[in-house]
């Protein structure tokens, strides 16, 4: 088993995040993209206005580097015609994975049919149109019931409307790695709260993102069964691969 074909290289910050210029942060998802050509990852997951200068990269050193970006991030509270537009932009653009943030918000507010309306159109578009579909439930806004309720509702949304063949296709990914806790709290991917969506998602394929920072906790999120990992350390994880005999 090949750890790197697990990675979703990662970078989402903009530049005022990454506290730079917009030609220094341009320079910042170049190397990114240029690191994960070099490094053989499964995708590189980027905003949106950053699809086409990664799928130029990828033709000109003739790579098999997927793209993935993220929409309606990272807050999910986008209009469903809102979500379906930036993604068709993100399909032209040359995404291979769109990464919805699901309107979390709405769903604790009880709105399920909101949410059901935008996993059911933008799931069917990704789908269609040969794209993975994943579904981010921001698990450190929600409390251990609602990760379960979510997960299994995305579950049923997706499993009685869509081929169980394309089910494979679409997974619930725990987190933006952008959303702000109280004290300081993990703000991405826990053991407990993967092993809720592992529970309830299935048979829909779950990726963990947020807060994965070594090889170990790559390992551990592989062992429980995520089939991916959405991090911005994917290099010192690989790295940590190299210095282990364990995979
Ligand atoms: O999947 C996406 C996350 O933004 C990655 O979060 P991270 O920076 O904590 O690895």
């Amino acid at each position: 088993m090949d750890i790197k074909q697990y990675l979703d290289s990662t970078y989402l910050k903009t530049a005022t995040q990454a506290g730079l210029s917009e030609a220094e942060n341009i320079i910042v998802v170049k190397k990114n993209i240029h690191e994960a050509i070099e490094e053989q990852f499964k995708l590189i997951m980027i905003r949106p206005n950053m699809v086409s200068l990664a799928k130029k990269m990828i033709i000109a050193a003739d790579s098999s580097l997927q793209i993935g970006t993220v929409i309606d991030f990272p807050e999910g509270k986008s209009n469903v015609q809102e979500k379906l537009k930036e993604a068709i932009q993100a399909i032209n653009d040359g995404a291979d994975d769109l990464d919805f943030v699901c309107n979390y918000e709405a769903f604790k507010r009880g709105e399920l049919d909101l949410v059901k309306n935008e996993i059911l159109k933008c799931t069917q578009l990704g789908l269609e149109n040969g794209k993975v579909v994943k579904w981010i439930i921001e698990v450190a806004a929600l409390d251990d019931k609602q990760i379960i309720q979510l997960s299994a509702f995305i579950k049923n949304c997706v499993i009685s409307n869509f081929k169980q063949e394309l089910c494979p296709s679409v997974f619930v990914k725990s987190s933006t790695g952008f959303y702000k806790t109280e004290n300081n709290l993990p703000n991405g991917a826990t053991i407990p709260s993967i092993i809720m969506m592992l529970e309830n998602a299935s048979p829909l394929p779950v990726k963990a993102a947020g807060g994965v920072r070594t090889y170990e906790e790559a390992v551990e999120m592989i062992r429980l069964g995520v089939k991916r990992i959405g991090t911005s350390s994917a290099k010192l994880i690989a790295n940590g691969q190299n210095s282990s005999s364990e995979y």
